[in-house]
């Protein structure tokens, strides 16, 4: 039975993952949370680590409020950084394999057409500098690993995404104004556990960096078009194309990664 130590499993990925795990059968799962485990903290990492006999670790921790990244950098970089340098350390010393995730902010979105892994990196916003960061360190530590940029990520069920809060905002009849600025590929956090599961659990993919969404480009407005839809709230709401829809952090014009 492979042994797979799963951290940040408070999130929406982690949350996702080990509802679905039971149905993975020859793994057994470890879920560790913030308070469990925390990955800027390097005892803590030992004691996980060092005693879990692990062939996997599933990286799901990571600091993604993007807003707030621009005002202190430093607690993402601690985090997505920092946090992932120790981790990818301890799953050398311990001979896991580590699985981390990543995003399409890594990219500065000026490309005409999708990136792919080929592409160059540069990022135009603090959480995006802190995931390369975190990617470099990965890379230069760690010869067993796999990367997984995605995008727009959301769980219909759990946590904070563009998802959730549509569907909240709209179910208390609140107007929406939302930009058609940036275009993406929203992903569901099932889909990106579908991949981990099939594809790199049985080592099936070559170690390294892959690009996984759900493969529709679309604006964050077609999207919420989409989430009212789907949820019958169409009439309940006002849905405004608000080009001048303020935020700190930049976010790239073409996230599409394929
Ligand atoms: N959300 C998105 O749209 C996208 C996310 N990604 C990446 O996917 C991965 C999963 O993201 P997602 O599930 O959405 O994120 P969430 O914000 O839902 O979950 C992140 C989890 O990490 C935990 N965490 C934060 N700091 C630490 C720490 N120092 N040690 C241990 N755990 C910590 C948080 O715990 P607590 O709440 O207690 O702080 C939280 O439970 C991340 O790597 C993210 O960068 C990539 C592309 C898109
Ligand atoms: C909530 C809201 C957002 N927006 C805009 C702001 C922004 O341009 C876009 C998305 O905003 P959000 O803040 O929800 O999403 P954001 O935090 O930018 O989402 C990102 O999260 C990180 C973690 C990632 O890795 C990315 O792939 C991406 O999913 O939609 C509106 O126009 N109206 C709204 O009411």
């Amino acid at each position: 039975m492979k042994k797979v130590v799963v951290t940040g499993a408070g999130g929406q990925l982690g949350k996702t993952l080990k509802e679905l795990a039971p149905k993975f059968y020859g793994y057994h799962f470890d879920f560790k949370t913030s308070q469990d485990l925390d990955i800027t903290k390097k005892e803590d990492l030992d004691e996980v680590l060092g005693n879990g006999g692990y062939d996997y670790c599933i990286n799901c921790a990571a600091y993604t409020n993007v807003e707030q990244a621009e005002k202190t950098p430093r607690l993402a970089f601690a985090v997505n950084a920092e946090g992932v340098k120790n981790l990818a350390k301890a799953c050398k010393d311990n001979g896991a394999v580590l699985i981390h995730i990543s995003t399409d902010y890594v990219f500065d979105g000026k490309k005409k057409g999708p990136y792919t892994i080929k592409d160059e990196t540069n990022p135009i916003n603090e959480y995006g500098n802190s995931k390369l960061k975190g990617e470099q360190y990965i890379k230069e530590l760690l010869e067993k690993y796999y990367i997984l940029r995605t995008s727009w990520l959301y769980s219909k069920k759990y946590g904070h995404n563009f998802y959730r809060t549509i569907v909240k905002r709209a179910s208390e009849g609140q107007d929406l104004h939302i930009t058609d600025e940036q275009i993406g590929c929203p992903t569901n956090t099932e889909s990106l556990v579908g991949f981990i599961t099939e594809n790199l659990l049985n080592e099936e993919k070559p170690f390294g960096i892959y690009h996984v969404t759900d493969g529709k480009p679309m604006t964050w407005y077609d999207f919420a078009e989409q989430i009212l839809k789907e949820n019958g709230l169409t009439h309940k709401v006002n849905l405004v194309l608000d080009r001048k829809y303020r935020t700190f952090a930049k976010r790239p014009i073409n996230s599409v990664i394929v």
